[in-house]
């Protein structure tokens, strides 16, 4: 390739840059070249940099070292403005709307400049909207409230909102992580009507299948370094994970139930009040047995958060709820963790850890009774033997959560929560943003707990994953149970249209 040419196709080069943090190299001599109208897959471990990298493009974490050209301009961002104005916008994974406002306020308040007081002017900010919509296909009601939309609108939602602020590039953060395969079609969709007007698009993810389905182009970061470009037509998923780990990865285990006649959990006529009118949970009834794992699938929103308060106690409710035979409808939170319950929340940076303090001491949080007395030495060993187990990529135990990926993060909770042989594990999302090959380890440690007695609540919105380890597959939908479903006899497709009420009155 000639330099003339990359200078007129290419939207994006990254050439040499490298990031330090102390104690870890994030970023090092990274070169990476995406040409306009591609849509350019970027994948890799748990802590391998992606993150980093696409900080770095946006303007929030300045590089040591490189240098970044857009359409063959050099650039040198200092924040996000800096990265808006020169065409670039992301779209984060966690969803940055106002629930109470339409989708129309939402896409213009934020990148309007309000000058003296001007009223913002909504009837020019309509029919841009509507240009936008209908030249790229993404199909929005600028009216509707953000509330009464699903989550794959809500994404249309969030990449309209940087078109509308002029971007030419997208990044786009784990887009699919919380989308039912029907909405994974359609985002792609999407993506494929955005690149044929001209719009470059870069995206992270984990889901490997997805990636050689939808990208033109794949860059492979290892241990903070490029080490491949693929063309997705060439490789399988597989060798994408191989080139990633930079080994061969061990075959999957195969299913053997080990459900035993010991009832763990008892949750009965589980009820929880009243969202303008409407029940957040309907009389919803099930047991897990020791050695079973009972998943529940459901579209975000439909109750799951409750379910897990409600039994965590962190939530009001009517109704039992009974472990091991006892029935912890009075108990504090911190009592229930101590009578074996682990938890695995779904928001790990709000609720799972103490992001500004070290790892080890994130190892006592919810695991410790408020008394003086903390066992340091004992919390530190432990610490270090989850990381160990669990392969947390950490420089130690004595940075603070905030210094690691998201994926490590997650892998430190999950190593956390299955400390101590807890009795039952509610897992939410115990897998989210983790890498195919921390994935599989973490499901590795649950099937053996699960076979040494361990029962576990799933709720996934991995659908593989949710298929893959329960013994007993329940839908969720607006508060009620809707459906039984056998997980040796389904496939994701059908899982997902029970999870949109679609059979539900089959
Ligand atoms: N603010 C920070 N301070 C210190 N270290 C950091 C910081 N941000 C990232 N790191 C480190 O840089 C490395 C790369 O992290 P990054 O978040 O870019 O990885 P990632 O590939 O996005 O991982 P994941 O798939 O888990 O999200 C990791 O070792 C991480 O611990």
């Amino acid at each position: 390739m000639g330099e003339a040419e990359i200078s007129t196709q290419t939207a994006v080069a990254l050439d040499g840059i490298t990031k330090r943090f102390p104690g870890v190299v994030a970023n090092r001599d990274i070169h990476l070249s995406v040409a306009k109208g591609h849509i350019h897959a970027i994948v890799g471990e748990n802590g391998a940099g992606k993150s980093t990298l696409m900080k770095i493009l946006y303007g929030m974490q300045r590089p040591d070292e490189g240098e970044i050209r857009i359409d063959g301009t050099p650039v040198s961002f200092h924040t996000p403005g800096d990265a808006i104005a020169a065409g670039i916008g992301m779209v984060h994974q966690h969803f940055m709307l106002a629930d109470n406002l339409t989708v129309l306020e939402n896409v213009v308040l934020g990148s309007e400049p309000r000058r003296g007081g001007l009223a913002l002017d909504f009837a020019a900010a309509r029919k841009k909207i509507k240009e936008i919509s209908d030249a790229y296909g993404l199909d929005v009601d600028p009216d509707v409230l953000v509330e009464d939309i699903g989550v794959g609108a809500r994404q249309r939602v969030e990449i309209l909102k940087v078109l509308y602020r002029g971007a030419r590039i997208l990044i786009l953060d784990e887009p699919t992580a919380v989308l039912v395969p029907h909405e994974v079609d359609e985002l792609f969709e999407n993506l494929h009507g955005l690149v044929r007007e001209g719009i470059t698009i870069i995206f992270i993810s984990h889901h490997l299948d997805e990636v050689l389905k939808v990208a033109d182009a794949i860059t492979v970061i290892r241990r903070g370094t490029t080490v491949a470009s693929v063309d997705p037509k060439s490789v399988t998923a597989r060798q994408l994970a191989e080139l990633m780990v930079g080994s061969e990865l061990p075959s999957p285990e195969t299913r053997e139930s080990t459900v035993t006649d010991t009832v763990a959990l008892e949750v009965s006529g589980l009820t929880m009040g009243n969202d303008g009118g409407r029940l957040l949970l309907e009389d919803i009834s099930f047991t897990i047995h020791k050695g079973e794992v009972l998943g529940i699938a459901g579209v975000e929103g439909n109750g799951q958060a409750e379910l897990v308060e409600a039994i965590m106690g962190i939530r009001a409710s009517t109704g039992a709820v009974r472990l091991s035979g006892a029935d912890i409808g009075d108990w504090s939170t911190l009592r229930r963790r101590e009578a074996g319950i682990g938890y695995i929340p779904e928001d790990r940076q709000r609720h799972g850890l103490l992001l500004l303090a070290p790892l080890w001491e994130n190892r006592i949080l919810g695991h410790n009774s408020g008394g003086i007395w903390i066992d340091r030495k004992g919390a530190r060993a432990d610490t270090q033997r989850i990381v160990e187990q669990y392969d947390v990529r950490t420089p130690g135990i004595d940075v603070d959560a905030a210094a690691l990926s998201g994926g490590n993060q997650q892998k430190l909770i999950v190593g956390r929560e299955m400390s101590g042989d807890p009795v039952l594990l509610i897992a939410s999302h115990p897998t989210r943003g983790v890498d195919v090959g921390a994935q599989a380890a973490i499901w590795d440690h649950l099937r053996s707990a699960r076979a040494a007695g361990l029962a576990v609540l799933l709720i996934s919105a991995d659908l593989d994953e949710l298929i893959g380890l329960s013994d007993t597959l329940k839908v969720l939908l607006r508060g009620k149970i809707v459906a039984d479903v056998d997980p040796a006899n389904v496939t994701p497709e059908q899982l997902g249209s029970a999870m949109t009420g679609a059979g539900e009155d089959a």
